[in-house]
């Protein structure tokens, strides 16, 4: 380990001052509003010893003298840490003294911190001239170990990885909703493609510029945590050639909550693009798709009323004609993309009723149903066949997880408004789908590629109670909280549990404290454990754990089961983990309908209402049918897209499952696929929440093949996503809080760094040796630095011995590296 002390060339003065501090006893006080700074006293004012356990404090900020427990108390470190780049530099590693360097750092505008081999990102609530082209090109010329902690070093550090080891790469971003992920991510898109450069221009930032606007124009929307939450999750790959210069990228969206374009959390309004093209579209283009006149109420969204929103939504609005420009895509493409959006709009207008004669359903406003049909190219009666009539494609044969019963029935098939919402769904989706495949097709070559960079952005975790929302977090925020518990698995596993069964491997002895360390796996699979089918032993307790299966699975079975209801499915819950040996995991809810799942080994326990989860688990049959409608449209501008964004060459959303057949990478990321055609992913197709787990499992599988890095963002505050609308941003009440907590809450950032374990990666990385080379790339990379004898460039019989002499040679601090069988560290 490196020593910060060793580092820094200091004045006499200096070392005085440090000793002076360490002489006084410096600590903070632990409470629950966080920290504060005290001088530890060594007796009482009578000069006795304290009881054991027990220690005196003189406080910092007011002079009192107060007795507290031992364990309130944590080492404070010397001022030349206040600000130190790395928290594994820390002399003292405690939650106190890394909260207060993130705190002095966010303070003077220092967002990034390293955290060993991983990042801690806060988000800076306001723009900073950090990012731009002249910095991009210091970090590129800079080496590793000159770089400070920035966004762009861990794109820089990826980049470098690649080229010296050509294996693929991926950064992920993990973090609550608002915390910085996508941001950052864009930020490291930027980095990468200026720094390695790309070939023939495929992927320049105005082409980036482009897709983040559209994007997020269709994949995102105002949450209760975010004024501009994504509600996809994506990898965005970019694909290196042998010079290191990107040949080719792609996009590949999962998850996408379909079902908000229908409905949503109360207040919460649709995606950012349908009332840009509201409020932006000109006369001519309104006229078109008949969005003239907009006063009709409309069960899918109310158009911008203020004007400023409308002002706003126009300039989104030139800013999307100019990106679909730039990228490539035609007029006769747009306009087949706008075509389907109000086609969407003019359906929820046009609404659903059942007829006055028989028991069928058609639409209340049946000009609207004439305007949607005549937008997609088809007839009102092909539409309200499609929507009210066809017959759904039968459902996939379920297997057994429940009892057989010789009751279950199939899915039914949806009437009325639940019917219309499937195929406004449906549609949004093929849109979205039919941007991704433009995209792709603009950004993406048949080049030979050797390796990739994945960059990964998902959802923030959501716990809509932090930021006022008492009504519970929806089924849509557990598929996203899951999401993130699963990356939060890979790099526990990444950090933790690789990193020792390495030490295990090459013999090397390594300190207890990985056995201490907390792990997600338990949520994870009260989430989504499958039940054994083989049980080894037989005592009841492991039969009763074998027939245990997961919170998505039990979802899975009741709601295809005769007579279930969201109640149902909660008792069942509970049945499955009502036993003392969860009530850490799960505990009921205040309300009936509630439950609490304590996410991130308890620090984030988020409050869920189980109202439509039945009804959310399935896909609606219906939205099947808009695929069809759309590619059979007699507009041909219609048809050719979507017959193009459905075929070999494009990608899809809505099986989860994009990509790009015959691009390298893909080719190379085949398992995607794979892991979403076959076996239980395709039996399961129309189960929307076991296709969360097996398209998380894939996505995990893809990652863990590749080096990964991971960035930590934090919120400063619960509300900080809405930063974009600076009065609504609750600032703390002056007179009771200090500057600092103004700036951080410490609590929440205490509260997320124990969520993602930071602490426990530091004091792992403290403690191991977390850096690791093979003996033959030690001395592929590093002979020349050896005396010339032992310079042997073939193979040597003892790759172990010839390191040695090079160590030997260097006169390195043997304390700082393990020798291992095969391996450096
Ligand atoms: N580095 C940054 N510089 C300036 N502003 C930032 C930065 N990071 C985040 N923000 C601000 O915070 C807001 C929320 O950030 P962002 O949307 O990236 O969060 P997120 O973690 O991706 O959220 P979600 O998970 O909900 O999508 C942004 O709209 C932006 O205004």
């Amino acid at each position: 380990m490196i020593d910060q002390d060793r580092l820094i060339a200091r004045s006499e003065e200096q070392v005085a001052a440090a000793k002076a501090w360490l002489d006084a006893e410096r600590v903070w006080l632990v409470h629950r509003g966080g920290f504060c700074a005290a001088r530890q006293l060594r007796e009482t004012d009578s000069g006795e010893s304290l009881p054991e356990g027990r220690v005196r404090l003189k406080l910092e900020h007011n002079g009192d003298v107060i007795e507290v427990d031992e364990d309130d108390v944590e080492k404070a470190n010397p001022p030349p840490y206040d600000r130190c780049e790395d928290l594994a530099q820390l002399r003292y590693l405690n939650e106190s003294s890394v909260l207060h360097t993130l705190r002095q750092r966010y303070g003077s505008n220092l967002i990034h911190t390293y955290a060993g081999t991983a990042m801690v990102v806060i988000n800076p609530t306001s723009p900073l001239a950090i990012y731009s082209e002249k910095v991009i090109q210091m970090f590129k010329g800079c080496k590793l170990e000159d770089m400070p902690p920035h966004i762009y070093s861990a794109a820089q550090a990826s980049y470098r990885d690649l080229l010296a080891t050509r294996r693929d790469q991926s950064i992920v971003f993990l973090g609550r909703s608002g915390a910085g992920k996508t941001t950052n991510f864009r930020h490291v898109l930027h980095y990468l493609a200026l720094a390695a450069g790309t070939t023939n221009k495929i992927l320049t930032v105005e082409k980036l510029n482009a897709i983040s606007t559209l994007l997020e124009a269709f994949g995102n929307s105002r949450t209760v945590m975010n004024t501009n939450a994504t509600r996809f999750t994506q990898i965005f790959s970019l694909d290196f050639d042998h010079s290191g210069q990107i040949a080719s990228a792609s996009v590949q969206v999962y998850m996408p909550e379909k079902t908000r374009v229908v409905r949503r959390p109360e207040g919460e309004p649709n995606y950012h693009i349908f009332y840009q093209l509201l409020s932006g579209a000109d006369p001519e283009l309104c006229r078109t798709l008949s969005l003239d006149k907009l006063n009709e109420p409309n069960l899918f969204m109310t158009p911008l009323q203020r004007s400023e929103d409308k002002q706003k939504a126009g300039i989104a609005w030139a800013r999307i004609r100019a990106a679909l420009d730039v990228l490539g895509v035609s007029p006769e493409e747009q306009q087949a993309l706008w075509s389907v959006l109000a086609a969407v709009y003019h359906l929820g207008t046009a609404g659903a009723v059942r007829a006055s004669t028989g028991n069928k359903f058609q639409f209340n406003k049946p000009g609207s149903a004439q305007r949607a049909a005549n937008l997609l190219g088809t007839s009102v009666e092909e539409l309200a066949r499609s929507i009210f009539h066809a017959t759904p494609t039968t459902p996939s044969t379920r297997a057994s997880f429940r009892t057989a019963s010789p009751t279950e029935r199939p899915a039914e098939r949806p009437e009325g408004l639940e019917a219309l919402e499937g195929m406004a769904t449906g549609l949004y989706s093929e849109a979205f789908n039919a941007v991704i495949a433009l995209i792709n097709r603009c950004i993406s070559t048949s080049a030979h590629t050797s390796n990739s960079i994945l960059v990964v952005d998902s959802p923030g975790f959501q716990n809509p109670a932090s930021c006022g929302r008492t009504s519970g977090a929806t089924f849509q925020d557990l598929c996203h909280n899951y999401t993130q518990e699963r990356f939060q698995m890979l790099f526990h596993d990444t950090t933790f549990t690789a990193q020792t069964d390495r030490y295990a491997q090459e013999n090397i002895e390594f300190g207890d404290v990985a056995d201490e360390i907390g792990t997600p796996a338990p949520l994870i699979a009260l989430v989504d454990k499958a039940s054994s089918s083989c049980v080894i032993r037989t005592s009841q307790t492991d039969l009763k754990e074998a027939d245990r299966r997961g919170l998505l699975w039990l979802l899975d079975e009741e709601a295809i089961f005769p007579g279930a209801s969201d109640q149902s499915f909660l008792e069942r819950l509970y049945a499955h983990y009502g036993d003392r040996e969860y009530s850490q995991l799960l505990k009921k809810g205040q309300a009936p309908d509630q439950f609490t799942l304590q996410h991130f080994q308890g620090t984030n326990p988020v409050t869920y209402s189980i109202h439509n989860w039945l009804k959310a688990s399935r896909e609606n049959p219906v939205m099947r049918q808009a695929a069809a409608l759309l590619q059979e449209s007699n507009k041909e501008t219609l048809s050719r897209l979507f017959v193009f964004s459905r075929g070999p060459v494009s990608n899809t959303i809505s099986g989860s499952v994009v990509g790009i057949e015959g691009s390298q990478s893909l080719r190379r990321a085949s398992s995607i696929r794979r892991a979403f055609t076959t076996g239980t992913a395709g039996i399961k197709r129309k189960s929307v929440c076991l296709q969360v787990k097996f398209t998380v499992d894939g996505i995990i599988e893809t990652l863990r093949r590749s080096k990964l890095r991971f960035v930590h963002c934090l919120l400063p505050q619960h509300n900080a996503g809405l930063c974009d609308l600076k009065s609504s941003l609750l600032i703390p009440n002056k007179t009771n809080n200090s500057c600092e907590d103004i700036l951080l809450n410490v609590p929440l950032v205490r509260s997320q760094l124990r969520g993602c374990q930071i602490l426990d990666a530091l004091r792992l990385h403290k403690q191991g040796f977390p850096e690791h080379i093979q003996y033959s790339e030690f001395r592929r990379r590093f002979a020349v630095l050896a005396p010339a004898e032992a310079r042997a460039q073939a193979p040597v019989l003892d790759e172990r011995a010839a390191v040695e002499a090079i160590l030997a040679h260097l006169d390195l601090d043997s304390s700082a590296y393990r020798l291992g069988l095969s391996q450096l560290k």
